[in-house]
């Protein structure tokens, strides 16, 4: 999969070449490319930003230094003419869920925009949709405002990429986990079985794997009915009527 993540702080992304997703593009299987939305002014000041149009506090990122660095990205090493799909985080997106994260990782090419300031002028979105092809998602990361989309698109990059087939080495781990099935991990234990006068509830220690599988999935279950009912009514067929 190839990533492209345009920004105007660069070092933002540098976490991303830390550990497994840094290992992954080594082994080839990201190819994460980061570009300086600054490289695309021509002014001295390297301008991004002006004023909203119809007033308002703060500033809006200008149309054209993103629309010559979306032209940039598509053209770098790219005989064939494919299309990214570009990706902008931001609190007025649809939500990021492991569900858009599996379906992300479909993808062969995936683009995101960092925006800052109060966002980005509308037409970017409009130019990138009618006149450069490419479908535009605008994607939160929950209810809440960020200052920029980089820290969005470090969490992104890392939910999507470790579903990437061979990022993960043990592809078993990415099965039982929060959320891959609607439901909240259960509790889990290691050595020592007894710690500072606590125990490893005994079933764990049973061998008994059908109890063993049964007592973790009442775990999820209570937890997830404890943390997040809204789980349960949503894809666990009860209407919450019961
Ligand atoms: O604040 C966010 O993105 C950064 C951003 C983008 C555009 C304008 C302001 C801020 C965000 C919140 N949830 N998910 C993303």
């Amino acid at each position: 999969m190839r990533v492209d993540v345009v920004t105007i702080f660069p070092e933002y992304l540098a976490p991303l070449d830390l550990s497994l997703i840094g290992k992954a593009r080594e082994d080839g299987l990201l190819d994460v490319r980061v570009h300086d939305l600054r490289d695309f002014t021509h002014d001295r000041h390297r301008t991004v930003d002006d004023t909203p149009y119809g007033g308002g506090a703060g500033m809006v990122m200008k149309p054209q230094p993103w629309a010559e660095a979306l032209d940039h990205v598509l053209a770098q090493d790219n005989p064939s003419g494919a299309k990214p799909r570009l990706i902008v985080p931001g609190p007025g997106g649809q939500p990021f869920t492991q569900a858009l994260a599996r379906e992300l990782a479909q993808e062969p090419w995936l683009a995101f925009a960092c925006g800052r300031y109060e966002g980005i002028d509308e037409r970017v979105y409009d130019h990138a949709r009618e006149d450069l092809g490419l479908e535009v998602s605008v994607v939160s990361l929950g209810d809440y405002v960020l200052n920029g989309g980089e820290v969005a698109v470090l969490a992104m990059v890392e939910a999507v990429g470790r579903l990437v087939p061979g990022v993960i080495g043990n592809a078993e781990s990415l099965v039982e986990e929060s959320h891959e099935d609607g439901l909240l991990e259960y509790p889990i234990y290691t050595k020592p079985s007894s710690w500072n006068g606590r125990e490893v509830p005994p079933v764990l220690l049973s061998g008994n794997h059908g109890a063993i599988a049964d007592w973790r999935h009442a775990q999820r279950l209570a937890r997830t009915a404890a943390r997040r009912p809204d789980l349960l009514h949503a894809s666990h067929g009860t209407d919450g009527s019961d």
